[in-house]
């Protein structure tokens, strides 16, 4: 599919200070994408760009296959509209006065407004929740109501694309999720949403697509996943952070005090690992935020337990997708939980490609290192090996790995050293 939008070269300035540098994007029909990053690195900028209002010092933006600076206002206004950062609105109109002005690229110049546009400015002041405001002053609304009332007066337009500019700054944390949940209501019905958020928890939560600009440049272009990551964060914020995958499934930001920072600590024992699809993700939050040092594996890249290690930036042993454990990603298994104090199995399956996880705990059992298996579904369920798994997990019993039920309970016997 031939992208909705596509930059090529960007590069603008205001005066001789460059501030967008170089920006190569493409933006698919359909997409909800939050751009990102700290004070001043060109969010606004690009969005301005983006949208028409500036014009770029060099390289070209495509909307639909049409070059932006080619388009009429008014065409461009029928595919695209803004909802700008500023939404203080200084005469006092009623909220469907305000909304009525987004019909705009749809009338004449003498036009008076229409059956249809009375029709299309109920439609979108109902689908965004303002129907009920539309007599009222736009002036004595909530901060809330009145970026409803905007966003509606941008859906007026009937575009296909939204832009919006820190559309929640100024909103409390339930206007802030009202607004999401209506851009993203809006996003399953057709339109492509482009929004600059300072949220990094918000962006993760609801875009499929982010771009993480520092200093006029995309730093990093990607799903949540691969975006929202302690080093690109630390890179481009220099700010520390936990990054955990709590509720939404989708990486959440935990800001850290540097003062406080649980990094690493070097008094706490050295824990590896072994989990995998998201059975250790519970005790790998644990393990993070109390500051232990940690390392997991093998795991195949992409699994949800590798990708929060590797966002934390923690090492692993990995093999690729689907792909069973090799003998050298064996050996590199054995040289990794050797270096550690203390392994954790968790409950995870096991199948012939994984098995070699549980051989090489069992070699480092044998060879007195202590073994925790978090065991609250029992191994009979998740041994998709013939028996295998099941008889070198009991052989790891009978060896002294100590079989505990529940995180909380291992969270005590962590804090009181780990040693069994
Ligand atoms: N009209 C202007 N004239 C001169 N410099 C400007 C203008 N607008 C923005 N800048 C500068 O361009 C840089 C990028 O600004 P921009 O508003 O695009 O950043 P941003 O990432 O959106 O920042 P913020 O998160 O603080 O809103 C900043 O250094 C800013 O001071």
């Amino acid at each position: 599919m031939k992208p909705m939008i596509r930059c090529i070269d960007l590069s603008f300035g205001y005066n001789s200070n460059l501030i967008i540098k170089n920006i190569n994007l493409e933006i698919k029909s359909g997409e909800f994408v939050g751009i990102i990053g700290p004070n001043g690195s060109g969010k606004s900028t690009l969005l301005k760009l983006l949208s028409g209002v500036l014009v770029p010092e060099n390289g070209k933006i495509y909307l639909n296959g049409k070059p932006l600076d080619q388009i009429r206002i008014k065409d461009l206004a029928r595919q695209m509209a803004v909802v700008p950062q500023n939404t203080e609105v200084l005469y006092d109109f009623s909220a469907y006065e305000i909304v009525a002005m987004g019909r705009y690229p749809h009338q004449g110049r003498w036009n008076r407004e229409s059956i249809q546009d009375y029709r299309v400015i109920r439609k979108v002041m109902k689908q965004t929740g303002t129907w009920k405001l539309r007599n009222q002053s736009i002036k004595s609304l909530s901060g809330g109501e009145r970026q409803r009332v905007i966003i509606a007066r941008a859906l007026a337009q009937e575009p296909q694309i939204i832009l919006l500019d820190e559309p929640t700054s100024s909103l409390d944390i339930n206007y802030q999720i009202e607004i999401f949940d209506l851009l993203q209501e809006l996003n399953r019905s057709g339109k492509t949403i482009i929004v600059v958020s300072h949220d990094l928890n918000l962006a993760s939560q609801y875009c499929d697509h982010l771009l993480l600009i520092s200093k006029g440049q995309i730093y990093a272009s990607g799903t949540p996943d691969e975006v929202i990551t302690v080093k690109n964060i630390r890179d481009v914020y220099n700010t520390e952070v936990i990054i955990s995958r709590k509720y939404s499934g989708r990486p959440y930001v935990t800001l850290v005090s540097k003062r406080r920072l649980p990094e690493v600590r070097k008094d706490l024992p050295w824990v590896h690992l072994v989990c995998g699809g998201g059975s250790g993700q519970k005790i790998i939050n644990f393990l993070l935020e109390e500051g232990y040092p940690i390392s997991g594996g093998v795991l195949n890249q992409g699994d949800s337990d590798w990708q929060l290690l590797v966002q934390n930036d923690r090492p692993v042993v990995e093999e690729r997708p689907f792909s069973a454990i090799l003998p050298e990603t064996y050996q590199e298994l054995l040289e990794r939980m050797e270096k550690a104090d203390l392994i954790i199995v968790t409950d995870l399956p096991f199948g012939l490609g994984n098995l070699a996880n549980l051989k090489a705990v069992l070699k480092m059992r044998e060879a007195g290192k202590p073994v925790y298996l978090l065991e609250k579904v029992p191994i009979e369920k998740r041994d998709f090996t013939d028996g295998k798994a099941r008889e070198i997990y009991e052989k790891l019993v009978l060896k002294g790995a100590k079989v505990v039920e529940s995180m909380e309970s291992l969270a005590v016997l962590l804090k009181k050293g780990g040693s069994i």
